[in-house]
């Protein structure tokens, strides 16, 4: 795990376009994608780039169950406004909320998963440490399925909704086996509510009470926290800084 320490999260974001730059210059096709407020900056460095994407793949980590794509709150229309509308991809795949029947599209999304295997997945970070929608407790071999979101996220996530009772429930999301299988991982994480959950993923025992722990046991996973995230953390874990 290499750990990178940013000023902000506009060099945190920035650093990341990189990384997804030297990747595709390395011949990178698929990549796997993450919604939340975290890669908001990376997908605008994207956005403003001369970088070509209309051969490229993506792989969304989850979607919230119900929601229909042109939904403000759907993951689906994040990423349209985001990244897809303005760099057009040759294929995006992300769960579909709407699906009728929540095994098929488990299966659906565990067939597109395997027939595009991640090059570099890139992670926002929970603030109880979950990546996707897999919330403390989860398997560490789990696939895609339906989960139910703990108290803790459906409050985080409340900001982007009218109230609080409008949050989903429930979502589809990509599960730590099938992350685990990308070549690469760049997870970002930004601010001091998330510093907690920073320090349990990087100094922490590896245990799924803090699933992104289990990210240690990975190679090339590279870890890009701006200061207030990274507060918690011993000075040796830090292999770099960037202002
Ligand atoms: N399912 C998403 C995650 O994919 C995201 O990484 C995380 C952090 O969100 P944010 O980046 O808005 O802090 O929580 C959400 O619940």
């Amino acid at each position: 795990m290499k750990v990178i320490v940013t000023s902000n999260n506009d060099v945190a974001g920035k650093k990341a376009f990189e990384l997804i730059k030297e990747e595709m210059d390395n011949g990178a096709k698929i990549l796997g994608l993450a919604t939340g407020s975290t890669p908001v900056a990376m997908y605008k460095y994207m956005v403003n780039s001369d970088v070509d994407f209309s051969n490229m793949t993506s792989v969304n980590l989850d979607e919230y169950v119900g929601a229909a794509p042109d939904d403000e709150q759907s993951y689906r229309h994040f990423m349209q406004v985001n990244l897809f509308d303005k760099k057009p991809f040759a294929k995006t795949f992300v769960p579909d909320g709407l699906a009728k029947d929540p095994e098929e599209e488990t299966k659906r999304y565990n067939k597109v998963i395997a027939d595009n295997p991640i090059d570099l997945q890139v992670l926002g970070l929970g603030r109880n440490g979950h990546i996707g929608f897999n919330e403390p407790g989860s398997p560490f071999d789990a696939e895609t399925r339906k989960v139910p979101l703990t108290e803790s996220t459906i409050e985080a996530n409340a900001r982007f909704f009218d109230n609080e009772e409008d949050v989903p429930k429930f979502a589809y999301s990509m599960g730590i086996g099938s992350i685990l299988k990308s070549k690469k991982i760049v997870l970002m994480a930004f601010g001091t509510e998330k510093a907690d959950a920073v320090k349990g993923m990087i100094e922490g025992p590896v245990t799924n009470e803090c699933p992104a722990s289990v990210l240690q046991q990975k190679d090339d996973v590279t870890v890009i926290v701006d200061t207030a995230a990274a507060s918690k953390l011993a000075d040796s874990s830090i292999d770099e800084k960037i202002n």
